[in-house]
């Protein structure tokens, strides 16, 4: 069966440059301060390359676990973010291959599962949902599916499944997870939730490898891990590397970025990649390091951890014998160790290694899938709905808020319809003008807010194949909608009575769809906002400035047909101007005291325009419609942000799917190119191994 295929990935000759501003001298000269400033901000920034990756050939062998070691700075993320097709800036150089195949990273993103340091995870998943979340929006492939490589047409095998019986599906998503918390040992919080910073719920280690459960369910064959270990104590350290470990020996490519391996830790790497300076210093096998070592001069004692050997006595010898690294003797460390690499033994086998890779099939049942648009809605709606009720301060202090700004503007403006003429008019369009400016701000603030915090996890989950944009963004409005609707009918309900406007049912509810036109407004506006800028503190110093002229225009600071002519057409988009006119209009259209109509002439000198109520709530709406479809362009920019997530995606599949590269056909007997070697399907191991 193809999908148990192993995967080799094989790469020659890489490259990663990045464009950095050049440092140019500061001249010591004798020019004034402001000349100085001057040639600062207006000179031209140059820009030169810098190399992160220096033509690195290497190859990540199936069933291993390799470790990428190497000091800060070395290029060792880059180098798993680049074969994980996580890296859009810079330029790359070189070949990749899977299985012999040509590809890129965003190949390999197809069929690599990725966990990157932050282990972003939404706070308020169980780790026991997130992983089943992980089952339930990229189903790993199914029998049916495996079989189809090898002959039936894959769309069929997958209706097949779709086919079995939801309680069915669910046992044996059930099983899979229980497979997975016993095999990353989670048992005993499965039920906990993930936590924040605000609130805490698993630890460290914990979450770390709920994130590395929540790819292996995935059935990825490739697991790329950007320092799974790191932030944990030894023991827990020791356990995240055993059992990835264990997870290799199932016949998956695992390929880690390892800090300060203890000599444990060390022991249970098969393979170990070395990098210094951007270069390879050593790739092979682990237990022969330490005899490359001892030819090159730097023997490592008996009872010494060898990666503590590495990194003291080999990559930073200067630095050790002299008390500090002197930047040119570093370098000439490293171009010796770059040397020596390259004209060993083990380079020379590992480059019959990158010229004759595995050359078994990929299968179409390999490829990381996403589960059908319907079944993501039906999940991201089930989540949405846990999210904020599992957040009830959140929702609680919305509903306050509401209810405390109700009661505010209704007893600062009691029963204002029994005050003189000059008072109602006064006190009415001052509590509809703070009704509307109130309801439209506290939408934005709350929904920025809430959003940049989950920003992050949108980010990951997206790139991670999770969901489509278009389900995400359904299921957040649908959870939002009943929550924006309620908080302004709370509001209308306290304010409407209080403030003594027109007692007529008809004109409340005219009153009610203008504020929750107005909140929905308003919580588009949020979502554009927070998904255009990845700070709260970048929206909040941003508001005042699209804020205010809204506010200005608003109908009631100033009288629009006595302001300059050129800035009159800011009212149009201000959706405060449109609420504030419904209002006035709903009160004060036909309304007279005492016999004598004031409402008319009032409107008449307030000059507001006249658009009828209807359409000044359609406005509200389209300017809600507009701001809804330019934060899902946003947000469709955030989740591909960083990466080339669908550069050429059918393309890369199709060469994956193709035959090898003429080069290694040619290379190898016909005989293993007709036999691939074959990995049975992962035997779980017990969980007691694991401790
Ligand atoms: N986009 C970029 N622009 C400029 N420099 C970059 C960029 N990406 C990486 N670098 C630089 O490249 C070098 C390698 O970075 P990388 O993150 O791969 O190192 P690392 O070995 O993973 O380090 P650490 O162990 O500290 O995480 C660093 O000096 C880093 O500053």
């Amino acid at each position: 069966m193809s999908s148990s295929s192993p995967l080799q990935i094989t790469f020659s000759q890489l490259t990663h440059s990045v464009k950095v501003p050049m440092q140019t001298g500061e001249e010591k000269d004798e020019r004034s301060a402001w000349s100085r400033l001057k040639q600062r901000v207006f000179r031209k920034k140059t820009y030169g390359e810098r190399q992160i990756l220096r033509n690195l050939d290497g190859t990540f062998l199936p069933g291993r676990l390799t470790g990428i070691l190497g000091p800060s700075g070395s290029g060792k993320t880059t180098l798993l973010n680049l074969l994980a097709g996580q890296i859009s800036t810079g330029s790359t150089g070189g070949d990749i291959w899977v299985n012999g195949r040509p590809t890129t990273g965003a190949g390999l993103r197809r069929l690599a599962g990725y966990v990157n340091q932050e282990d972003v995870i939404l706070s308020t998943q169980t780790v026991q949902e997130a992983i089943e979340m992980s089952i339930t929006l990229r189903p790993p492939p199914q029998a049916a599916e495996i079989e189809a490589d090898d002959g039936l047409p894959l769309p069929a095998a997958m209706e097949a499944h779709a086919a079995k019986p939801a309680a069915e599906r669910r046992a044996e998503m059930r099983e899979r997870s229980d497979q997975a918390l016993a095999l990353f040992g989670l048992g005993k919080c499965r039920d906990t939730m993930v936590g924040d910073a605000g609130a805490k719920g698993v630890s460290g280690g914990e979450k770390k490898r709920t994130a590395i459960a929540m790819e292996w369910v995935s059935e990825a064959r490739v697991l790329f891990l950007d320092e799974p270990t790191s932030g944990l104590d030894a023991h827990s350290a020791l356990l995240a590397t055993r059992q990835l470990r264990q997870v290799a020996q199932t016949g998956r490519t695992v390929v880690a970025v390892l800090h300060q391996p203890s000599s444990e830790m060390f022991a249970l790497l098969d393979d170990v990649l070395v990098l210094l300076d951007g270069r390879i210093v050593y790739l092979g096998p682990r237990e022969q390091l330490v005899g490359y070592l001892a030819r090159l001069g730097r023997p490592c004692g008996m009872y010494v951890n060898p990666a503590d050997h590495l990194f003291n006595s080999v990559l930073f010898a200067e630095a050790a014998a002299d008390g500090a690294a002197d930047g040119a003797q570093a370098q000439a460390r490293a171009d010796e160790l770059v040397a020596a690499w390259a004209a060993s033994p083990e380079a020379a086998e590992l480059r019959r290694r990158v010229d004759t890779p595995e050359l078994a099939p990929v299968g179409r049942a390999q490829f990381r899938r996403t589960a059908p648009a319907l079944r993501q809605l039906r999940y991201l709606l089930t989540r949405e709905t846990r999210n904020a009720l599992r957040n009830p301060l959140v929702l609680s202090i919305r509903l306050v808020q509401s209810c405390f700004f109700g009661l505010l503007i209704g007893l600062v403006f009691l029963n204002t319809q029994n005050r003189s003429v000059d008072v109602q008019q006064q006190n009415f369009s001052g509590s509809l003008f703070f009704t509307s400016v109130a309801q439209f701000l506290v939408a934005i603030l709350s929904v920025s807010s809430v959003f940049t915090a989950q920003r992050l996890v949108f980010q990951r989950e997206r790139r991670a194949g999770y969901y489509g944009l278009p389900a995400y963004y359904a299921a957040k409005n649908i959870v939002e909608l009943p929550i924006q609707v309620c908080v302004p009918v709370l509001y209308s309900c306290i304010a409407y009575w209080l403030l003594g406007l027109r007692r007529d049912a008809g004109r409340f509810f005219i009153f009610v769809a203008t504020t929750v036109s107005l909140n929905l407004c308003g919580f588009a506006c949020g979502m554009l906002l927070a998904a255009s800028f990845d700070s709260l503190a970048t929206i909040l110093s941003l508001l005042p400035v699209v804020f205010m002229p809204f506010l200005l225009f608003g109908g009631l600071l100033v009288n629009t047909g006595n302001s300059t002519v050129w800035l009159r057409w800011i009212q149009w988009t201000s959706p405060i101007k449109y609420a504030y006119t419904a209002l006035m209009k709903n009160q004060f259209v036909g309304y007279r005291v005492g016999g004598q109509d004031i409402g008319d002439a009032y409107l008449r000198r307030a000059d507001l325009g006249s658009f009828s109520i209807a359409a000044n709530i359609v406005l509200i709406l389209v300017i809600a419609l507009l701001a809804w479809a330019m934060a899902f362009v946003a947000l469709a920019r955030l989740a591909s942000e960083g990466s080339k997530l669908h550069e050429r995606s059918a393309r890369q599949e199709e060469l994956l799917l193709g035959p090898p590269d003429e080069r290694f056909v040619s290379a190898q007997p016909q005989a293993e190119k007709q036999a691939p070697p074959r990995i049975e399907p992962p035997s779980l191991p017990e969980s007691s191994d694991l401790v």
